[in-house]
């Protein structure tokens, strides 16, 4: 039980590291596409309209945010969360893509090159959260779709999936709405990544947040 309990802290945090990073990637955009139209921009307005600002934002509107959806399975595309996903072993002999694997051969599956394969992805490198509305609005995350499998796919695919995605657009949404991010330079944020089992960052985030909505919102008296 305590080695489940730590798996799911682990994993919690996994999501909102995924959170995390997703707002840099925000700020990052914020940087490269300054003015109205900017994706931090698009965000606000979608929860502005959505939601307004008169209450916050809980889990049932996150349905209606296709918007920050589009953010965050691009985030899971450029940066997903296990790398190399788990490795698994051939239980009996098999054929993957065309070659031979003899019974008990460990595989690792790199979820980063299948993500950036230029193939199904045009631009892999670029963070174009607009593709999950326009070509790629097909693709979800589910393990349906061979191209995006940031929690893998098939019966070892992770049972967390839904609870992580939930949890996820619930807090970039809160954050979005609740806050002004900046960053303290007007540089880009960094997004290189540690290598390890999990995705993090190299650098660490700073950020300075400021109110957006009013004091009441916040539980403070006027
Ligand atoms: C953004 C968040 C998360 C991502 C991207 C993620 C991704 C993954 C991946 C790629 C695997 C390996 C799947 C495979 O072997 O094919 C996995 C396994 C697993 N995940 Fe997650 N995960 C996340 C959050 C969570 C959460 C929140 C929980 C639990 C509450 C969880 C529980 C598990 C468990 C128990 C396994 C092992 C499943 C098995 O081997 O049968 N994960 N996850």
């Amino acid at each position: 039980m305590p080695g489940f309990a730590n798996e799911l802290i682990s994993y919690v945090g996994i999501g909102f590291l995924a959170g995390l990073m997703t707002i840099d990637k925000c700020l990052d955009n914020q940087h490269k596409t300054q003015g109205k139209n900017d994706r931090v921009t698009v965000q606000k307005t979608e929860i502005d309209k959505q939601v307004g600002r008169e209450r916050l934002v809980n889990e049932s509107d996150t349905k209606n945010l296709v918007y920050l959806k589009a953010v965050i399975k691009e985030t899971l595309r450029l940066h997903p969360v296990v790398p190399l996903s788990v490795p698994h072993e051939a239980i009996e002999d098999c054929v993957v893509g065309g070659y031979n694997i003899p019974k008990g051969t460990r595989l690792m599956v790199n979820l980063s090159k299948i993500h950036r394969d230029p193939n199904p992805w045009s631009n892999p490198h670029e963070f174009q959260p607009e593709r999950f509305l326009t070509s790629h609005h097909h693709l979800d995350v589910k393990g349906q779709h061979f191209d995006l499998i940031p929690f893998g796919a098939g019966r070892r695919m992770c049972p967390g999936d839904t609870f992580a995605l939930h949890e996820m657009r619930l807090t970039l949404a809160s954050l979005i709405q609740q806050f002004e991010l900046e960053t303290s330079s007007n540089e880009p944020v960094d997004m290189s990544e540690s290598f390890g089992i999990t995705v993090s960052k190299q650098m660490p985030l700073e950020v300075l947040l400021a109110p957006r909505l009013t004091r009441d919102m916040y539980g403070l008296s006027t």
